[in-house]
């Protein structure tokens, strides 16, 4: 569980993150978004206890990063990956963070097997590629088994590959019950992977959500298809969604989420052979929503060269 209450951490005269709150449950990958500087970053190294807030509490299971015991086991994070000394084998680096950590030993190949570095665990890291640091910091981050991770842009500079064994393993963390938190400024990476969005600007909330209910709100509704088409239409229209037939004879929906459709459609014995949110409209509703508050913005001038 994570809690951020009322958090402002001021850098001189800027304030980074302002009176900032919300909450990451378990069992879910929580998304946090945010434009270039919103903060997302100095709230993470708040919550590690590697930055004094001026106000408000940052806590992991209730409490301050400083006073949790043993708190690799508590939450696991990762920040920055070239944050490894090159001289050292993946091998030796978890070994001795399990050593200094009062870790078992027996993780360290673990891990190293989670996350797919068995194989070169004992090269030194200065070798390695990005997607490699990448894989070598996640192993850290899992080594004390937490119930808590916490990773800012882990998919950064990854190749595809990566990006989609990234995804994979945060699903499965998040379905084993541990509470996820992922940064990103990308809308288009959380809509695959992540359950819920607190997307943040200039320091503050502008929004916590789900993405199902972004998706009802600002998406482009929900395609639909049942043999029993027609009377399906009224039933949602009569539970207050947007229904319009398209030509093909699917129903398009609006305001409504997903869940609700296919419960609806339970309730009543009605079957459906497709139910697709239609998310393009996602990365638009982010723009907007972040419209102010991104720190640099591209100006269009007409007339141009
Ligand atoms: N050590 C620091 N000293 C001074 N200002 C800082 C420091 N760290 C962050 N800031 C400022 O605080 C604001 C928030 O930065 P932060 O890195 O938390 O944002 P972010 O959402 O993680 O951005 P990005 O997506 O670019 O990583 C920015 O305006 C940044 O310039």
């Amino acid at each position: 569980m994570i809690e951020v209450r009322e958090l402002t951490k001021r850098y001189g005269s800027a304030t980074a993150v302002d009176r900032l709150s919300f909450e990451v449950g378990p069992g879910r990958v929580t998304g946090f978004l945010g434009p270039n500087g919103a903060g997302k970053s100095t709230t993470m190294r708040a919550l590690l206890g590697l930055c004094a807030p001026a106000s408000g509490a940052a806590l992991v299971d209730g409490r301050p990063y400083a006073s949790l015991r043993r708190p690799m086991t508590r939450v696991g994070a990762l920040l920055d990956a070239s944050a490894v000394h090159g001289g050292r084998t993946a091998l030796n680096h978890l070994r001795w963070l399990a050593r200094t950590n009062g870790i078992a030993q027996a993780r360290v190949p673990a891990v190293l097997e989670q996350v797919g570095l068995a194989g070169v665990a004992r090269r030194r890291v200065a070798g390695y590629s990005l997607g490699m640091r990448q894989r070598l910091g996640i192993a850290a981050a899992l080594l004390g088994d937490p119930g808590v991770l916490i990773f800012d842009e882990p998919v950064n500079g990854l190749d595809p590959d990566g990006i989609r064994w990234i995804r994979g393993l945060m699903r499965d963390l998040a379905a084993g019950g541990r509470t996820v938190l992922l940064s990103s400024h990308l809308m288009s990476e959380m809509e695959l992977t992540a359950d819920r969005l607190v997307i943040i600007g200039r320091g503050r909330l502008i929004a916590d959500t789900s993405v199902a209910e972004l998706t009802a709100r600002h998406g482009r509704g929900v395609l639909v298809r049942s043999p029993r088409a027609d009377e399906l239409a009224g039933m949602l229209a009569e539970a207050g969604a947007g229904v319009t037939a398209d030509p093909g004879g699917a129903l398009s929906v609006t305001g409504m989420e997903v869940d609700r459709i296919g419960d609806l459609a339970a309730r009543n014995g009605i079957a459906l052979y497709e139910v697709t949110p239609r998310g393009a409209g996602l990365e638009e509703a982010y723009m907007e929503l972040t419209a102010d508050s991104a720190e640099h913005r591209a100006i269009t001038e007409g007339g141009g060269r």
